[in-house]
């Protein structure tokens, strides 16, 4: 996936990014980090067509697709996990699997195999199928988000903060879960304030300011560039590891 040049407006002229260029590495994880406000979430937001590009394109697999619907993203097995919480709580865990399963939801062979690969990747999600969403802590809850978009067995998965607000000890799991995706052929969008965890698992970094591409490159270059590590370090409040 790519963003070529894109610039997206809030309200018609609130211009949020700016010519923003950006290539989602096939098979790695490419992590976006930048101050608060930088246009992260924004630039998530238009990779999966919830934002129209008032310039620019956005690419899949080389072919542009600004402006398609986000619906027309999961047929071309693009899935998203947006940083608020998106279950029907009232719901029980597993029908909120189900509902992941909708436009297939006559296939039931498929509809199985979907609530199986989130249960084999989420035990908890099993034990827990017939209580309501809601009722799972919130670091639970995020498994139910993951295994959701996962259901659909996608090519790439968008993640918004796959932690903010989980308790430290299942963060820890959760960047595990995600450090493997790659090994499943599952490519990853990381957008994250915990620089700590996406420098940890991005291959290739984008650092974002005021809606601009600041610098990007693989993270193992940041590690090794004394310049850029002091700079990723007045941007985000993190210093890379040599
Ligand atoms: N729906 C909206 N309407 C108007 N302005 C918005 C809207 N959503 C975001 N913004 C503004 O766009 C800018 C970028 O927001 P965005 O959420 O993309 O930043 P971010 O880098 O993800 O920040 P954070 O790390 O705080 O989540 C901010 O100034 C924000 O106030």
């Amino acid at each position: 996936m790519e963003l070529r040049q894109v610039s997206v407006a809030y309200h018609g002229d609130i211009r949020i990014l700016q010519e923003l260029s950006l290539a989602v590495r096939a098979g790695k994880i490419t992590g976006i980090i930048g101050p608060n406000g930088a246009g992260k979430s924004t630039a998530l937001k238009t990779l999966y067509g919830l934002l129209r590009p008032i310039e620019g394109d956005v690419l899949i697999d080389g072919a542009v697709v600004t402006g398609l619907p986000p619906w027309r993203f999961i047929d071309r097995g693009i899935a998203m996990v947006p940083q608020n919480r998106s279950l029907f709580n009232e719901l029980s865990v597993e029908d909120n699997l189900r509902l992941a399963c909708w436009s297939f939801r006559r296939d039931r062979a498929r509809v199985e195999a979907a609530l199986e690969r989130a249960y084999t990747q989420f035990p908890i999600l099993k034990e827990r199928r017939k209580q309501p969403a809601g009722a799972m802590s919130g670091g639970q809850q995020r498994f139910l988000e993951l295994g959701r978009a996962l259901a659909l067995k996608p090519r790439v998965v968008l993640l918004d903060e796959p932690t903010a607000m989980i308790a430290p000890r299942l963060s820890t799991e959760i960047y595990e879960f995600i450090h493997g995706l790659p090994a499943q052929g599952i490519t990853v969008v990381l957008v994250d304030q915990n620089v700590r965890q996406c420098v940890r698992i991005a291959d290739h970094l984008y650092v974002l300011e005021l809606g601009r591409n600041k610098v990007d490159g693989a993270t193992a270059d940041f590690a090794q560039d004394e310049q850029l590590r002091n700079l990723i370090a007045e941007w985000v409040d993190y210093r890379i590891d040599a």
